[in-house]
């Protein structure tokens, strides 16, 4: 298919050095999947950039930390589950150019943790299909996953 229709190819479009460099940050997300196939997604809360908008749980990686360590730490403070390294499989990622920075985020699927997913934070929660989540706006980094998920789980 010439570049034109493909979609990856559009006339204007901001390209990786067109503008100098955008910082990169890593962000270390988790498709926590329950037994029906289901995943947990989180409504970015009021006051946070992108607020209203769904997500896979996760935050930034701090420095000198692992994205497996990171996942494991904002797990526990974002929605009060526990789960470990072993139970995070690395599933895609997503690298994303948002006008301020570029988004570098490694998502791992996770079906096993210990307790029960709460929104700590005040945010939303919803358990959603993978072919629902066209219903639930997200982060444009987000929608070539969530493709990626309808296809895996
Ligand atoms: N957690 C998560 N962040 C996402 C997704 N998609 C997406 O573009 N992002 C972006 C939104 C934010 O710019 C960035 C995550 O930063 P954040 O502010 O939530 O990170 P954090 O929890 O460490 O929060 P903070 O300490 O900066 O307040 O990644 C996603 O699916 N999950």
């Amino acid at each position: 298919m010439p570049p034109a229709e493909s979609g990856c190819w559009q006339a204007g479009e901001r390209t990786a050095g067109e503008d100098g460099p955008r910082e990169i940050i890593l962000v270390a997300a988790a498709a926590l999947v329950d037994t029906d196939g289901r995943v947990l997604l989180s409504q970015r809360p009021e006051g946070k950039e992108m607020a209203g908008l769904w997500e896979f749980p996760g935050g930034k990686v701090h420095a000198g930390e692992t994205p497996e360590a990171a996942l494991i730490r904002e797990l526990h403070e974002e929605l009060g589950i526990d789960t470990r390294e072993s139970c995070l499989a690395a599933l895609a990622f997503a690298s994303h150019g948002y006008e301020n920075f570029h988004l570098l985020m490694p998502l791992f699927a996770c079906r096993v943790w210990q307790g029960t997913p709460e929104g700590r934070e005040g945010q939303a929660l919803a358990w959603v299909r993978p072919a629902r989540m066209m219903d639930y706006p997200m982060p444009a980094a987000d929608l070539p996953l969530v493709a990626l998920l309808r296809d895996f789980l």
